[in-house]
């Protein structure tokens, strides 16, 4: 079996409280980047975008995030506003990959979210396969659309998530995964 084909095989996201520094360094993260952009996207519209947080951008968000949590639950206990301060502060790295689609009129906008998701497993692999590790994770804020406004996403944008990247502190336990025979029929 080839090595790219048991790395896929094998692939584990890891938490980010699991992860620690070092960031994938500027060239990796180009290189990360460059294969989260070569994904399928029918018809060339790249609908999709990515925002990096890295060092104290992601506390600027972090306050943003805190603030929103803060205005809409005026009496939630200092720890949870705490806990959104650090929505994006556990690895050293956070790629938001975003949604973007175009209007068109061959290509369906599901098609176009399809290919954001395409783009933020490519992170995730391009990173897994640097060595770091990394994760796929939303969070409440990645729907609030005042976290939106404020972290830069147009009106018809979403976030497709937010890909955490960091050095794998330990070795992430296997995980449960549907048996072929749940989810494959033949036709
Ligand atoms: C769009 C999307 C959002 C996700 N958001 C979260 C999340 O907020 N919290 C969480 O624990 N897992 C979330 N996950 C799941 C993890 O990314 C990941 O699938 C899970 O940890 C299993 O990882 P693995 O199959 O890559 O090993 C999300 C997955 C997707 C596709």
């Amino acid at each position: 079996m080839s090595d790219v084909v048991e790395f896929l095989k094998t692939r584990r996201s890891v938490k980010p409280r699991e992860m620690t520094g070092p960031a994938p360094s500027p060239a990796e993260l180009d290189t990360i980047l460059t294969i989260g952009a070569r994904v399928p996207d029918h018809g060339k519209l790249a609908p999709w975008r990515f925002i990096v947080f890295e060092g104290e951008a992601r506390d600027r968000a972090g306050a943003i995030i805190a603030e929103v949590f803060a205005q809409k639950h005026p009496e939630a206990p200092a720890a949870d506003v705490e806990a959104a301060r650090g929505a994006l502060r556990q690895a050293p790295l956070v790629v938001a990959v975003v949604s973007s689609p175009k209007p068109h009129d061959k290509v369906p906008a599901w098609e176009q979210e399809l290919s954001a998701g395409a783009s933020a497993l490519n992170l995730v692999t391009a990173a897994t396969a640097l060595g770091y590790g990394a994760n796929w994770l939303s969070g409440w804020f990645a729907y609030d659309r005042d976290v939106m406004d404020r972290l830069g996403l147009k009106p018809e944008e979403r976030f497709a998530g937010f890909i955490h990247i960091g050095t794998p502190q330990r070795h992430s336990s296997e995980r449960p995964r549907p048996t072929l025979s749940e989810i494959v029929t033949r036709f």
